[in-house]
């Protein structure tokens, strides 16, 4: 058997199974004039309009389109790529660093979920990455700014929890603020891209509330050295808020607006096992997997090493699959991605331990920088690193994964998945 092949196929065993068209069709179904949303009926007799943000948006809105098309008075979209969609609108947003079209597709959603009547009806889409793809900073805050403080975040590896305080506390739609903006009715399909499916972190909430405040904001960056670092009307913001002279977040939900989760990182390992226990035993140890991705690699690594050497907790062969986001600080200047980068770290690990391989890719089906969604390597893969005398600790000080896998053929390619539930890691232990 060919481990990496076996492996790289779960992967997208596990993409497939979260890809919105088949997450719409499970979770909601058409009766008459009625639409039902996990066993909630929603009367679509008069229509309904379609919005959305997030790099899933766009198969969010095609499945909608096959399902209901025939109800949909408008639909708008914000995505990390372009199609031609039958009824919905697709404006191209920026990710991970918002941009101009990320602004105009606020400003859009903005304008058409404010100029809806109390007797409408509307489909929001939501999924990871919805918080760079659309924003509207609140005045005085230039993109500029924003870029320059987003920036500033992902590269000192802040949680996403605290990197979408931040966000939410500059921003004129997140935080459920622009739920705040309609007096229409409306339901969320939320594909998760968090640990813990919290929904105070999901593209940054724009529909839900938002229990953090201002005060919170600036501890964060604080916290994370980065308060003298950030744009001064960035802190003017955050002063004026704490000092309540800018309005928080909404405090409480919504109550015309429902979300619901239609599929997370769970959904796919459970897929991956079902169709992997016909081959090898199969164990989901977690979904939540956090942490910086270099250190991560060392536990998952001692992990399959105790199996195989003792036989503990797992007798070989057997398949350990792991789900949730890692984050990486970033101290060089080359390509690559958390998954990538866990990957090497990992490969730092194997050395010339036979019978472990281990997988690690983004489920959106692009990795960091790079245009790979991960990498999959075993001993085998030192090896090729060996002959071609690449140093992985030269490589991972300058976090270009991508670099060295590229010269070692690990890299898996799956281009835009259309989807986005973090990452996917898969380990094999063999005797
Ligand atoms: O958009 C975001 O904020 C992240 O992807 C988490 O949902």
């Amino acid at each position: 058997m060919n481990t990496k092949a076996f492996l790289t196929e779960l992967f997208l065993t596990g993409i497939e199974a979260v890809k919105p068209e088949n997450l719409i069709p499970e979770h909601l179904s058409v009766n008459g004039k009625f639409l039902t949303i996990n066993g909630k009926n929603f009367s679509v007799e008069k229509g309904f309009y379609l919005f959305g943000s997030g790099k899933a948006s766009i198969q969010m809105a095609k499945s909608v389109e096959k399902l209901l098309g025939d109800y949909i008075k408008e639909g708008i979209v914000v995505c990390n790529y372009t199609e031609k969609l039958k009824k919905t609108e697709v404006i191209k947003g920026s990710h991970p660093v918002p941009d101009e079209n990320s602004v105009k597709g606020a400003e859009i959603l903005l304008q058409k979920l404010s100029s809806l009547k109390e007797d409408d009806f509307f489909i929001y889409l939501l999924s990871g990455g919805s918080s760079a793809l659309i924003e509207k900073p609140i005045p005085p805050i230039t993109l500029k700014d924003l870029k320059q403080t987003t920036q500033l975040l992902l590269e000192n590896s802040v949680p996403i929890e605290e990197i979408n305080i931040v966000r939410k506390h500059l921003s004129m739609i997140k935080g459920g603020r622009l739920g705040r903006a309609t007096k229409a009715k409306g339901v969320v399909l939320v594909i998760s891209d968090v640990v813990g499916d919290d929904l105070f972190t999901i593209g940054s909430a724009p529909l839900y509330y938002d229990p953090s405040t201002y005060q919170q904001a600036r501890d964060i960056l604080k916290k994370y050295n980065l308060w003298k670092k950030i744009p001064a009307t960035v802190k003017d913001v955050i002063r004026q808020g704490i000092e309540g002279k800018i309005p928080e977040t909404p405090k409480k939900e919504n109550p015309n607006i429902k979300h619901y989760i239609i599929g997370n990182n769970l959904t796919a390992l459970k897929k991956i096992k079902q169709k992997a226990e016909k081959k090898f035993p199969t164990f989901i140890m977690t979904s939540q997997i956090k942490g910086e991705a270099r250190e991560v690699a060392k536990v998952l690594i001692s992990i399959a090493k105790e199996i195989k050497n003792s036989g503990n907790p797992f007798k070989t062969p057997v398949l350990l699959l792991f789900g949730g986001e890692t984050t990486v600080t970033v101290r060089g200047k080359g390509k690559g991605g958390r998954n990538q980068e866990l990957c090497l770290s990992a490969l730092q690990e194997i050395k010339d331990t036979k019978g472990i391989t281990i997988l690690s890719g983004g489920t959106d089906g692009i990795d960091g920088n790079s245009d790979a969604a991960g990498a999959v390597v075993d001993w085998n893969t030192s090896a090729i690193a060996k002959e071609l005398n690449l140093d992985i600790n030269q490589y991972l000080s300058n976090n270009d994964s991508y670099s060295f896998f590229s010269k070692t053929d690990s890299l898996i390619k799956t281009g835009y998945t259309g989807t986005n539930v973090m990452d996917i890691t898969i380990i094999m232990v063999e005797g």
